[in-house]
């Protein structure tokens, strides 16, 4: 899978399984280097270029580099403020005939960061971090190898100075820095460098852009899915949910709910009434509860109700705050999607139990532990289930403005009611949202983006 992402361990470990089946370092340096080398090329177009070499194999990539380059009439300096430290990027440096500066003036229109790979261990300083700022300062077109230098692998975190890159070419794997803020946000364009490295049975993946598929020849409106959105104190979440759902392929979209909703389109069926017959109708494929639903008794009722009718269901909002074990346990945890933003997510981990940890962490666990698939959106969304772990590119920052999580509820419950597959809802339903916020124009508020539903339906199909 091309699409692989693999924490630094995991990273390590591929690796050796490659040497112990007989490939060298030293190979899978030059495939590396030469491999990043070529897209090098691309963006350079002739121009000199310079390269920042570290003490580790990610310097040792970068002597890799330079010296293609050189092969291919490039001129080309690199800055190495130490010499290398480990055996193969040793032989890189021995490999590499060019000329070598402990320190100089960047003054190259391209700038290829080779500083430290996944290797970062602490806060980078002194010469090192001087280079990542010049570089930060300069006009050059900034590459960065593997990851950025000051970018902490697993975490995204950021330890020294971050240029802002136009291009960041992943080595062998994904790294799940690739998906999380705030190192993706400086990435600029990011592509991966295969290696030769056997990634079969990873459980972590950059999410693909998914291809939608229109209604079967002989679908009507029950069988493309009939979703119940459940309504509650507040009238205006469940209705932009409601529409967004509506656009998002779902055949039949009933908003239950008692207020009058004047304004509300007449293709909407809204269903007033007690809840517990309203639910009563086995043609529902999905429930949606949680937008305007209150925090009160009564809404931890409905919220009660929608669990025992046992479809498949989007958790959102106030639901997310009304779940605790005690109402999970009147569910089928593993046909739900909770979507929770970070103090969604914080609340829920209370309520069950899981410790403190990067976002990722605690979205994972708190899939181990009830069942759950696990969304947690924001400006790096994650998506958690028994299927894997999945990252998305970065989404437009017009999102966020209010109303938007209710929308992104409405799609996956769309998609959900759709075909069924919790993971999947999820993951369409991350790039339909995306796909909106692209098409929809800046400064859109919620219901703008509920109506751009339509046209990302059209650009995904
Ligand atoms: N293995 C393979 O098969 C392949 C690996 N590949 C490449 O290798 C990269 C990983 O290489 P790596 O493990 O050598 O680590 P790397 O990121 O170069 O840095 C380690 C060095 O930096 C030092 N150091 C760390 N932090 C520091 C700081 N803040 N300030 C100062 N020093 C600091 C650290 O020193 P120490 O912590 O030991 O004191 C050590 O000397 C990977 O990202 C990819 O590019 C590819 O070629 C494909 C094949
Ligand atoms: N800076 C950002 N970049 C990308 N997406 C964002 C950003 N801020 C918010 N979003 C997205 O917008 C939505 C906001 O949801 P949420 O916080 O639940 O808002 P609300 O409760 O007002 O509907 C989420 O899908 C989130 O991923
Ligand atoms: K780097």
């Amino acid at each position: 899978m091309t699409d692989t992402v693999l924490t630094v361990e995991q990273m390590r470990a591929t690796e050796r399984a490659a040497m112990e089946a007989g490939v060298s370092e030293w190979e899978l340096m030059q495939r590396a280097g030469e491999g990043a080398a070529q897209w090098i090329m691309r963006v350079a177009a002739g121009r000199p270029v310079a390269v920042l070499c570290g003490p580790g194999n990610n310097g040792g990539d970068g002597y890799v580099i330079a010296e293609t380059l050189i092969r291919r009439g490039y001129e080309v300096q690199v800055i190495a403020p130490l010499e290398p430290r480990s055996e193969t990027a040793q032989q890189a440096r021995a490999h590499y005939s060019g000329a070598v500066f402990a320190a100089t003036t960047m003054r190259e229109p391209v700038v290829i960061d080779c500083l430290f790979g996944y290797g970062l261990t602490r806060k980078v300083e002194g010469e090192f971090a001087e280079l990542l700022e010049q570089m930060a300062s300069s006009h050059c077109y900034k590459v960065a190898i593997d990851v950025p230098s000051a970018v902490e692998s697993d975490t995204g975190s950021v330890l020294g100075p971050l240029p802002d890159y136009d291009l960041t070419l992943a080595l062998g794997a994904w790294k799940q820095a690739h998906g999380l803020m705030p190192a993706m946000a400086a990435m600029g364009e990011r592509r991966l460098v295969p290696i030769g490295l056997d990634l079969s049975g990873a459980r972590s993946a950059l999410s693909r852009r998914p291809r939608l598929t229109p209604p079967a020849p002989d679908a009507h409106k029950y069988r493309r899915g009939l979703l119940a959105v459940v309504a509650g104190a507040m009238p205006g979440a469940p209705l932009l949910a409601a529409e967004a759902a509506m656009r998002a392929g779902v055949g039949y979209v009933k908003l239950l709910s008692d207020h009058d909703h004047f304004g509300a389109p007449a293709d909407l069926v809204i269903e007033q009434g007690k809840l517990a017959n309203t639910l009563d109708d086995e043609r529902i494929a999905a429930v949606l509860v949680g937008p305007g639903l209150g925090r009160d008794d009564s809404a931890r009722e409905r919220l009660a109700q929608a669990f025992s009718c046992r479809k498949p269901g989007v958790l959102d909002a106030d639901a997310l705050y009304l779940l605790d074990p005690e109402l999970l346990a009147q569910a089928d945890p593993g046909t739900l999607c909770v979507t929770p933003h970070e103090g969604e997510l914080q609340k829920l981990c209370e309520v069950f139990g899981i410790g403190d940890g990067s976002k990722l962490e605690r979205a994972r666990r708190l899939h181990d532990v009830t069942g759950m698939t696990v969304l947690a959106k924001g400006p790096d969304t994650v998506l958690a289930s028994d299927v894997m772990t999945s990252f998305f590119p970065r989404g437009s920052s017009w999102l966020s403005v209010a109303g938007t999580g209710d929308v992104l509820a409405g799609i996956v419950a769309s998609r959900l009611a759709v075909h069924g597959n919790p993971h999947r809802a999820c993951e369409e339903g991350v790039w339909l949202h995306h796909e909106a916020a692209r098409l929809a124009s800046p400064a859109f508020t919620a219901s703008g983006l509920a109506h751009a539903v339509k046209p990302a339906m059209a650009a995904l199909l």
